[in-house]
C-alpha cells in the first residue's frame, strides 16, 4: 500500500506514524514511539485498531539519547512489510527566518536547517538525523519537512521582537515560538468539535516534556510563550522557562562557566529535573513524597497560571482554555490545580469530567470552556506531506 511514514523527535521522546494513501484520504495504520529516553526507555508500536505490534522496555543505558532510539525505531520500522514509502514527514522544530511552510527537502536546505542546530539543540541535531539516515538508505523517497515555528509566522513584528536594537531582529533574533504543528492540529480540532469557540479566544496549553502555551484568535496564532529559543516561557522537564538573562551573565562571568556548561545545565539540568533534584518526569514527581517534588509542581503550577494571564491580555478575554502534551493529556491532577488558579478569569472545573478524562471538562456554568484534546502533530505533518506531494 501507498504510505507516508511521519517522524516527530521530541525532546524526550520519538514518536512515529504510518497512514496510507487512500486517494484524497490519509489512513493511520502505524502509531508508535519511544519514550521515556533518558529516564526508562519504553519502544510501543500498534496498528490503528489497537493491535500491539511491539512492546519492549530497556536499560536506561541501552537507550541513553535519541539518536540510539532513532536507530532502534528505525530498525524495527525497517523490518515492516507491505508498505510503498510515497514520502517522509519530518517534524523540525526551528525554522528560523525563513522556513514558514513546508518544504521538499535536499541536501542544501538540510544544511541550512543545520544551521539553527545551537537555537533547538535538544531537537534540530534528532529532527536532521532521521532525514540523513533516509536520504542515504532511500534517496528517491521525497522527504519533507514542517516546522515548529511556522504556525507562529504570523505575530505582528512590535509582539515577535525583543526589545534589543532592531538590527538584532533584522538578522533573526526573534520570538519564533514552537509547538506549532500541536497548535495548528488543536486548532482544526476545536473549530471541528465548537466552531463558535474556535472562531474566538483560546489559549491552549501544551504541557508534555517540552512546554509552551499559545493564544488563539479564530484559530490563528497571536501570541506564545517560547522564543528565539524552546527555553522560554512556562518551566519545562529539564529547562527552566522564562528566566532574567543576568542570571546566564552571572554564571559566566562569576561562576566562571563555559558556553557548554550553560547550555547544558539550562536544557538538560533545569526545569522540573532541576527544581525536585529527583526527576524532570511529571509523574515520578506526583508519585513522590518528597517535598522537593511539591515544591517543583508548586512552581510549575505558579507559572502557568503567570502565563495564561500574559495570553488572556494577548487575546483581551478568554472563551475557552485548551490542555494538551503529555502532561496535559493524561494528568487530571496538574489540570485541576491550573485550572483553580484560573477561577478568576470565570474558570470552573467538572471535576467528575476531569477525573474522567472526558473532552470538555468545565461545568455548565464555566465561563471558560475547558477542554482536553489529545494533540496529534504526525497527523498534521501527514496532511502537509500529502497536500504537497500531490499538489498539481
Ligand atoms: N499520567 C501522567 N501524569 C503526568 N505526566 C505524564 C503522564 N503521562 C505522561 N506524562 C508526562 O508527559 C511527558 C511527555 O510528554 P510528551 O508531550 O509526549 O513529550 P515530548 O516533549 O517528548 O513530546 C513525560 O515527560 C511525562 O512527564
Ligand atoms: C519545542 C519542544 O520543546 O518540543 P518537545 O516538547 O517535543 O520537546
Ligand atoms: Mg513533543
Amino acid at each position: 500500500m501507498d504510505a507516508i511514514l511521519v517522524v516527530n523527535a521530541g525532546s524526550s521522546s520519538l514518536k512515529f506514524q504510518i497512514f496510507e494513501i487512500v486517494g484524497k484520504e490519509l489512513e493511520r495504520r502505524i502509531r508508535g514511539q519511544i519514550d521515556g529516553i533518558g529516564a526508562r526507555p519504553r519502544l510501543r508500536a500498534a496498528t490503528a485498531s489497537g493491535e500491539v505490534l511491539v512492546d519492549r522496555s530497556y536499560e536506561q543505558a541501552a537507550m541513553g539519547d535519541l539518536p540510539a532510539a532513532i536507530a532502534e525505531a528505525g530498525d524495527w520500522l525497517r523490518s515492516l512489510d507491505g508498505f510503498v514509502l510515497r514520502a517522509i514527514g519530518h517534524r523540525v522544530v526551528h525554522g528560523g527566518p525563513n522556513y514558514a511552510q513546508p518544504i521538499l527537502l535536499d541536501h542544501d536546505i538540510l544544511d541550512k536547517l543545520a544551521t539553527f542546530q545551537e537555537l533547538a539543540p535538544l531537537h534540530q541535531p534528532n529532527n536532521l538525523a532521521p532525514i540523513r539516515l533516509a536520504m542515504e538508505i532511500n534517496p528517491l523517497v521525497p522527504q519533507v519537512a514542517c516546522f515548529d515555528t511556522a504556525f507562529h509566522r504570523g505575530h505582528a513584528p512590535h509582539t515577535d521582537c525583543y526589545a534589543l536594537p532592531m538590527a538584532f531582529y533584522e538578522e533573526g533574533v526573534r520570538r519564533y515560538g514552537f509547538h506549532g504543528l500541536s497548535y495548528e492540529y488543536i486548532a482544526d480540532r476545536i473549530g471541528n468539535l465548537a466552531p463558535d469557540v474556535g472562531q474566538g479566544r483560546v489559549v491552549v496549553a501544551h504541557l508534555g516534556s517540552g512546554a509552551s502555551m499559545c493564544a488563539m484568535k479564530a484559530g490563528r496564532s497571536v501570541e506564545t510563550t517560547m522564543g528565539f529559543t524552546a527555553l522560554d516561557g512556562v518551566p519545562m522537564g529539564t529547562r527552566p522557562g522564562q528566566m532574567d538573562p543576568g542570571v546566564v551573565l552571572y554564571l559566566i562571568d562569576q561562576k566562571g562557566m563555559t558556553t557548554g556548561e550553560v547550555t547544558d545545565l539550562l536544557y538538560r539540568a533545569s526545569g522540573l529535573k532541576g527544581l525536585s533534584g529527583i526527576s524532570g518526569d511529571m509523574r515520578d514527581l506526583l508519585a513522590s513524597d518528597d517535598p522537593r517534588a511539591a515544591f517543583a509542581i508548586d512552581h510549575f503550577v505558579h507559572r502557568c497560571a503567570l502565563s495564561v494571564g500574559m495570553l488572556a491580555a494577548a487575546l483581551e478575554g478568554l472563551d475557552a482554555f485548551v490542555f494538551t502534551g503529555g502532561v496535559g493529556e493524561n494528568s487530571a491532577p496538574i489540570r485541576a490545580r491550573i485550572s483553580e488558579r484560573l477561577s478568576w478569569l470565570g474558570v470552573e472545573l467538572d471535576d467528575a469530567a476531569n477525573n474522567a478524562g472526558k473532552t470538555r471538562i468545565s461545568t455548565q456554568t464555566s465561563r471558560v470552556a475547558l477542554y482536553v484534546l489529545p494533540t496529534d502533530e504526525e497527523l498534521m505533518i501527514a496532511r502537509h506531506v500529502h497536500a504537497l506531494i500531490t499538489r498539481p
